[in-house]
């Protein structure tokens, strides 16, 4: 997969190029490129916002450089992600779709946002989808950026050393992780649940899905009305 980011603050994004993704990037699963917006610009003093049409608070980025980013950037067809509130949500299931996409180009916002014509224009050469990480406003898209691009790239094939660890995930099943423990097998007073000590791999599985549809059920409630019935029944009996 080829990820580009434009972005006006090129070096927020420098974690793309280090741990888990780093190691992704030097053994080829994924090649990143991270581009500062202002290399498009064309005036002396490299502007990239304007005040808002119609007037209101802060500016606005402006729509011609990004024009001219894109069009240098963008792979013809390429999907196009603008990290925003006002987006759809972010979702483990976008990441999943999005995994299976040959490039993704993130446009970072900034100020109170990108030129809206930006995102018509681009979807004329492919799809272009606002998202949002979360009802929270940030002062910009790059941290959304590195939210999103580390979802989506722990599931290309390979990145994660053991396949499985994607696969329990929380949100993979639509359901919340349990609990999780490891030795010692009584600390400060607390012992692990005797049933994983057991051996009982049956018993083990029953009392993990047990514990993850109880946590759905206690701490996400909007996911229960999503799960398939056997599932909400089961989480209906541990509310
Ligand atoms: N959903 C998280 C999120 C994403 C982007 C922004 C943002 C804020 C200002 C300018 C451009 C984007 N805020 C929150």
């Amino acid at each position: 997969m080829r990820i580009d980011v434009l972005t006006i603050f090129p070096e927020y994004l420098a974690p793309l190029s280090q741990s888990l993704l780093g190691k992704a990037t030097a053994r080829g699963l994924v090649s990143i490129g991270v581009h500062d917006l202002r290399q498009w610009t064309d005036d002396v003093h490299r502007t990239v916002d304007d005040s808002p049409y119609g007037g209101g608070p802060g500016m606005v980025m402006r729509a011609e450089p990004w024009g001219r980013a894109l069009e240098s950037v963008r792979l013809p067809g390429a999907r196009l992600v603008v990290p925003t509130p006002a987006g759809r949500p972010f979702t483990q299931q976008v990441a999943a779709r999005w995994a299976t996409e040959p490039a993704l180009v993130f446009a970072c916002g900034r100020y109170e946002g990108i030129d809206q014509r930006v995102a018509d224009w681009a979807a004329e050469a492919g799809p272009v989808e606002e998202v949002s990480i979360g009802d929270y406003v940030l002062a910009g898209g790059e941290s959304a950026v590195l939210v999103m691009v580390e979802a989506v790239t722990r599931l290309l094939p390979g990145v994660v050393g053991n396949a499985e660890s994607v696969e329990f995930d929380s949100h993979a099943d639509g359901l919340l992780e349990g609990p999780s423990y490891t030795r010692p097998a009584s600390w400060r007073g607390h012992d692990v649940p005797p049933v994983l000590l057991s051996g009982d791999h049956a018993g083990i599985a029953r009392w993990r899905r047990e514990q993850s549809l109880r946590r759905t059920a206690q701490r996400r409630p909007d996911l229960v009305a999503q799960l398939d019935s056997a599932s909400l029944t089961a989480a209906e009996q541990l509310v």
